[in-house]
């Protein structure tokens, strides 16, 4: 098959779809690459490095759409890509198009088949291309809150951890997935106070083995988020109901009772955002204040540490797009889990989540493949 990689073009997005080495498992599989030139400049990768490895360098974006039978991407196509986008043509990406009704109408309208990383699943019932992301969000969301707490930021001008004799910041974290889980580890290691939030008890169980006792777990209630959210320093949105617009738990209504410098990381944001008052910012002007509360939202927060997050994103995507590159769309007929990922196919919305949220009509796969 013919794969295509373009270089990403969101806002401070320096991530790429393919490293080098994922290039040379391709090439390995019979398969041909075409990269556009300095696709791999944010990750400190050359053209030299990916001809090495086997791939053509090729001098425009136009050129990798035109040519390619899939495209493997990291970020959702912006406008200028999306119209790019053809019928029998693959693409490989993040999509997140539940909060994003126009870029759910460029895919309907190209006619391409749109793979979603974020709803492919595992055997575990796990979402194994999101994870990778989701560990370096966490692990992210905990710096951004430390950024912003600053007095000089807007924040309250605290210390996460404290010092001997002074308390630390309280930290809450709304949904304890990978996001939740990450986040804590970070603030329980800089010797905050940490309380988890999730509606899952089994879940709710497995973190309190985990942290054996460092952090507080609860049940996600309306008043339990209240009494934690107004008592916060910092409140980390990490909840995620897969393909779905993220549900609202903190209301506009809500931040009047919160202190004043406090801080919300909503990492949720790539789903809407689970804060009321959220609005996606990037990493060029990540921060934004409503009723004195500081709020970070930025939708590509792994963007900001592309060495990290491509080898990590490569190194889960890689047998998803070897099945794709070798099978074509009979990889996404006989395997379950990237049949989890099928969002849009030949202008149908086959994910039933989404097509909802979007308030747009759904077509199972096989209505859509017949
Ligand atoms: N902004 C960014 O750059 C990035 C954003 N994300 C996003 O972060 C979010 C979380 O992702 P993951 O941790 O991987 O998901 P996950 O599926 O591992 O965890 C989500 C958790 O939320 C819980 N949950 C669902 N509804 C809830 C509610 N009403 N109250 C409390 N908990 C609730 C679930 O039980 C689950 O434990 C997603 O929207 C994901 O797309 C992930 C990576 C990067
Ligand atoms: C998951 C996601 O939205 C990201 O890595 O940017
Ligand atoms: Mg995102």
């Amino acid at each position: 098959m013919k794969i295509g990689v373009p270089k990403e073009i969101k806002t401070h997005e320096y991530r790429v779809g393919l490293t080098p080495g994922a290039v040379r498992e391709y090439v390995a599989a019979g398969h041909s690459v075409s990269v556009e030139a300095n696709a791999g400049a944010g990750i400190g990768a050359t053209d030299d490095s990916y001809r090495k490895s086997g791939a053509t360098i090729v001098s425009s974006a136009r050129e990798v759409f035109a040519s390619s039978e899939m495209i493997v991407k990291v970020k959702e196509p912006q406008p200028s890509e999306w119209v790019q986008l053809r019928e029998n043509q693959i693409l490989f990406t993040y999509l997140h198009l539940a909060p994003d009704p126009e870029q759910a109408k460029g895919l309907i309208k190209s006619g391409c088949t749109a793979i979603a990383y974020e709803t492919v699943t595992d055997a575990d019932g796990g979402l194994p291309l999101l994870a990778p992301m989701s560990e370096v969000a966490g692990r992210l969301a905990i710096e951004a809150a430390g950024a912003a707490l600053k007095r000089y930021a807007g924040g309250r001008g605290l210390l996460i951890g404290g010092v001997p004799g002074v308390q630390p910041a309280r930290i809450v974290v709304i949904g304890g997935g990978v996001v939740g889980t990450h986040a804590a580890r970070m603030a329980v290691g800089l010797g905050a106070e940490v309380t988890i939030l999730d509606r899952s008890i089994p879940r709710l169980r497995e973190l309190d083995e985990l942290f054996e006792g460092r952090v507080r777990t609860r049940f996600s209630t309306m008043e339990a988020v209240e009494e934690e959210v107004f008592a916060a320093d910092v409140v980390v949105g990490a909840v995620l109901v897969p393909g779905a617009s993220a549900p609202k738990l903190v209301s506009r209504g809500m931040l009047s009772s919160m202190r004043k410098g406090s801080v919300i990381v909503d990492v949720a944001i790539d789903q809407g955002g689970c804060f009321e008052t959220s609005r996606a910012t990037t990493h060029a002007d990540p921060t934004f204040e409503v009723e004195g509360v500081i709020h970070y939202c930025v939708a590509n927060m792994p963007g900001a540490v592309p060495l990290t997050s491509s080898q990590a994103l490569n190194n889960a995507t890689l047998p998803f797009g070897l099945a794709l590159a070798n099978k074509g769309f009979a990889a996404v007929l006989e395997n379950p889990h990237l049949r989890a990922g099928l969002n849009v196919y030949r202008g149908r919305l086959t994910y039933k989540a989404v097509a909802d949220s979007l308030g747009l009509p759904f077509s199972p796969i096989d209505q859509a493949a017949a």
